[in-house]
């Protein structure tokens, strides 16, 4: 290893003194003034992993939904998915390191994980539309270019796409061209085929609203709306040309403030949809003709596309074993629907992507989604080549074209990770296969009124939980506390976590009324002011 590029690279990138940082739900995020030697040392240690897993390393330069102010990184595996745990903990370790400590370190993560030092090293690096972006992706760049790591800079791109290039690239574009023009085709192609069959009754466009966030979404969704049909209408707002990124509008703002965003005005019954500000995430919502706001979450998206699978499951007459999988976050009227009703098995993990993916890998087909709209769907190998198989060689009519269905919503999906802009041609797709509108899809199943709040506390690590979350083991009393509230109010349900992202305690609660919902919320959140360590003034009622 070349040391001494190393350190000289370092002296440019210096670690402001006493600073530390986590490799997080979503890998680093803070204020982008924070973050240019964490960089430099994901470049760093993205060469050490390339050369480990003789592969293609992704690094992604995003905070996704955080404030434009706000910027981070995560590293791609392999196959477009999230780092593997062991390696979470190096980056820590490397990030917070003293300009001294780090030779040690990467000799030290060298030897434990057989890093052969002659390796051929690649890094694919993409940014996100923040005005911090570029520069800390140069950084990046260093990192790589001090350990003699080759890179391809793909500038601009959503966080899924460049997910999709790391898996495109490691797999001998198997998977697909590793290029923003590959992308495009591939799920394009896949959603022409896939909604041939609509193309006949006349009346047959479909309109979309949709806010980006004024993120990368839109950037992307204009390059690519030359490739899609000409059937799918779709007009974008907060592109970035007024506003500033997430505020006040994107997928985060819609769902936690379950109201529509600034900048798009909606006409009764109208579908609209928002991306988040890296374009991983999305939620749907209407007005109705009384004027009510209508949000159709990633629960009732999970629901959607597992109805639509299982369907054609049954068509195929295959018995390829289907799962969904949630967090605790996930609506209890969601759960309830695809167990009792849907007969689908149900798991819950922690929050964060890398969990409910790892989860879904153990089934024939797993669907995965968090409440917020990030999820997308995972074929097992064995389930792809099947269903590959009958679209090409089924004799019976009405099986085969059921196969090749299917066959076309695997190449639609972005199965290396949630996908906005791939999750919206599916859901579109699937609306218009079976002919729903956005309300009657609503109406699926009714949600159970909920609130989310953050309560903010010295030290959010003194809340330590069990049971994916569900259940708080530290502070002493605060669980029991929590029970005690729950059991105040009707189909009720509460927890708490300390977010992964953000210096906040998370507080969850369900409830048979919004009020109620809402006041179970400030209930819990002042249990956590108090037990916890609350700061500041305590949590004021919802109003
Ligand atoms: C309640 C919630 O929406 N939490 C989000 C948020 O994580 P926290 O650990 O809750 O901050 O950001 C993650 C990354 O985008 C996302 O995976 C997760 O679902
Ligand atoms: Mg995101």
């Amino acid at each position: 290893m070349d040391f001494e590029a190393v350190a000289k690279y370092s002296a440019l990138h210096l670690k402001p003194a006493g600073l530390s940082l986590q490799y997080g739900t979503a890998g680093f995020r803070t204020k982008a003034g924070h973050l240019d030697h964490i960089m430099y040392r994901m470049g760093l240690l993205a060469v050490l992993r390339s050369r480990q897993t003789k592969s293609t390393i992704g690094v992604m330069v995003t905070a996704s939904h955080n404030p434009e102010e706000d910027n981070g990184v995560k590293l791609v595996d392999p196959l477009g998915e999230m780092l593997t745990s062991a390696w979470e903990e190096y980056a820590t370790r490397l990030a917070n390191a003293e300009e001294q400590e780090i030779q040690s370190i990467l000799t030290e993560i060298c030897q434990k994980e057989a890093v052969k030092l002659h390796q051929y090293a690649s890094v694919f690096i993409g940014r996100d539309t923040r005005p911090s972006s570029e520069k800390l992706s140069q950084s990046v760049i260093d990192g790589v270019s001090a350990l003699g790591g080759q890179y391809h800079d793909y500038g601009l791109v959503t966080t899924p796409q460049l997910h999709y290039m790391v898996c495109c690239q490691n797999t001998q574009e198997h998977y697909g061209k590793a290029t923003v023009e590959g992308y495009y085709q591939k799920l394009s192609k896949a959603f022409g085929e896939l909604t041939k069959q609509t193309s006949s009754s006349g009346d047959d466009q479909m309109c979309l609203k949709i806010d980006c966030a004024n993120g990368i979404g839109a950037l992307k969704l204009k390059e690519m709306e030359r490739y899609l049909p000409k059937k799918l209408l779709i007009h974008l707002y907060n592109d970035g040309t007024k506003e500033k990124l997430n505020h006040l509008c994107g997928a985060d703002f819609v769902k936690v403030h379950q109201k529509p965003p600034l900048g798009l005005e909606i006409k009764p019954n109208e579908r609209c949809c928002s991306f988040d500000g890296d374009a991983d995430r999305i939620v749907y919502y209407y007005n109705d003709t009384a004027g009510h706001f209508h949000l159709v979450d990633g629960d009732k998206i999970a629901t959607l596309i597992s109805t639509f699978i299982k369907e054609l499951l049954i068509k195929i007459g295959q018995t390829l074993k289907m799962a969904v999988v949630q967090t605790a976050y996930a609506n209890g009227s969601s759960t309830r629907y695809l167990e009792e009703t849907m007969k689908v098995p149900v798991h819950c993990t922690k929050t964060g992507v890398k969990h409910l993916h790892h989860k879904a890998q153990e089934f024939d087909i797993g669907v995965y989604f968090e409440a917020n709209g990030h999820g997308t769907v995972l074929f097992s190998k064995a389930a792809e080549e099947k269903i590959r198989h009958m679209a090409k060689e089924e004799k019976e009519n009405q099986k085969r074209e059921a196969a090749k269905m299917l066959e076309n919503t695997i190449d639609l999906i972005n199965q290396t990770v949630g996908d906005a802009i791939s999750d919206m041609l599916v859901i579109e797709a699937i609306l218009a296969l079976k002919g729903l509108t956005v309300q009657q899809w609503d109406a699926i199943y009714t949600d159970l009124p909920n609130r989310q709040l953050k309560v903010k506390v010295a030290d959010r690590r003194v809340i330590d939980t069990t049971d994916a979350e569900r259940r708080a083991v530290t502070p002493p009393g605060l669980q029991e506390k929590i029970d005690e509230l729950v059991k105040k109010y009707r189909v009720s349900r509460a927890f708490v976590r300390p977010s992964g992202t953000e210096d906040v305690v998370r507080v969850y609660s369900e409830a048979d009324t919004q009020e109620n919902a809402d006041s179970l919320a400030h209930e819990v959140s002042l249990a956590v002011y108090h037990l916890a360590g609350g700061i500041g003034e305590p949590p004021q009622p919802v109003c």
